[in-house]
C-alpha cells in the first residue's frame, strides 16, 4: 500500500445525520418528504446536481439555479453541523501513522470546496493530506471513478497500490471501478450493503485498522532467505 484515499462525508466526519436533517428541512421547504430510505437512495454519497435532479424531477434547473440551491443547502448543513463537528473515531491517530509510514494521502469528495475547507480547518487535518479534491475538480461525479483516478494521478500511484475508504454504495462503486482495494466504513449503510456494492472489507471506524509497516525490500528478501 502506497496511498490511502479518503471520501469525506461519512468517512472523515460522520456528517450524514446532519446532511439528512438539512436535506429534510430543505425538501420540506419545496413540499416533498424525505424518508430515511430516500436519503440512502437519492442523497448519501451523491453529487448535489444529482440530488437536486431528484428533488426537482418535474422541471429542469439552470446551472445557476442549481448552484444557488446547492449553496443554500450546504450553508444550512454547516450551521447545523458546526456545534457537533468531530472526526470519525480513530481517524487522527490513523492519519498520523500513515504519515510516519510514508504513505501518501488524499481526499476525494463530491462535496463543494466550502464544506471541505470547513472540515479541514475545524479539525486541523489539512497537513495530513497531500491532495484535496472537491466536486469542482471532476466533470463526472461518483459513482464515476474520475475523482479517485485523479487522486491516484496526483499522488503518482497505481490503483493496485491504493486503498480507498468509502461509506456510501455510490462511493464504493466509484472506488471499486477505479481498481483500488476498498474499505467500507459502516457509518451510514449496513456492512452487507457495502460488501454487496463491492467493498473488500468493512469496518465500523478507524480504531479497527492497522497501518502496514513498510519493510525495506533488502530486509524482506533477507527474511525470506532465513525462512527457507
Ligand atoms: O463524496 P462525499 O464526501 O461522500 O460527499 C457527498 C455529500 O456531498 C454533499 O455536498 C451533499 O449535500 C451530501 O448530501 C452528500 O452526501
Amino acid at each position: 500500500m502506497k496511498a490511502a484515499i479518503f471520501d469525506m462525508d461519512g468517512v472523515i466526519v460522520d456528517t450524514n445525520p446532519h446532511h439528512r436533517l438539512a436535506w429534510r428541512r430543505y425538501f420540506e421547504r419545496y413540499g416533498k418528504p424525505l424518508t430515511d430510505d430516500d436519503f440512502v437512495h437519492y442523497v448519501s454519497g451523491k453529487h448535489n446536481d444529482d440530488i437536486l435532479r431528484h428533488l426537482f424531477a418535474d422541471r429542469t434547473l439552470s446551472p445557476d439555479e442549481a448552484r444557488q440551491l446547492a449553496a443554500e443547502k450546504e450553508s444550512l448543513f454547516r450551521d447545523l453541523y458546526r456545534p457537533d463537528i468531530s472526526p470519525v473515531a480513530g481517524l487522527p491517530e490513523f492519519l498520523q501513522k500513515l504519515r510516519k509510514a510514508g504513505i501518501r494521502t488524499a481526499v476525494g469528495t463530491s462535496a463543494p470546496v466550502e464544506n471541505l475547507d470547513f472540515v479541514m480547518d475545524a479539525l486541523n487535518l489539512r497537513s495530513y493530506f497531500d491532495v484535496l479534491l472537491d466536486e469542482s475538480k471532476v466533470t463526472r461525479p461518483k459513482p464515476d471513478p474520475e475523482i479517485y483516478q485523479q487522486a491516484m494521478r496526483f499522488l503518482g500511484v497505481e490503483p493496485q497500490e491504493s486503498v480507498i475508504f468509502e461509506d456510501s454504495t455510490t462511493g464504493i462503486r466509484a472506488a471499486s471501478s477505479a481498481g483500488a482495494y476498498v474499505v467500507g466504513l459502516a457509518t451510514t449503510e449496513s456492512p452487507e450493503k457495502l460488501l454487496q456494492a463491492g467493498a473488500n472489507e468493512v469496518v465500523r471506524d478507524f480504531t479497527e485498522l492497522q497501518v502496514p509497516i513498510a519493510i525495506p525490500s533488502w530486509f524482506a528478501s533477507g527474511l525470506s532467505k532465513l525462512k527457507s
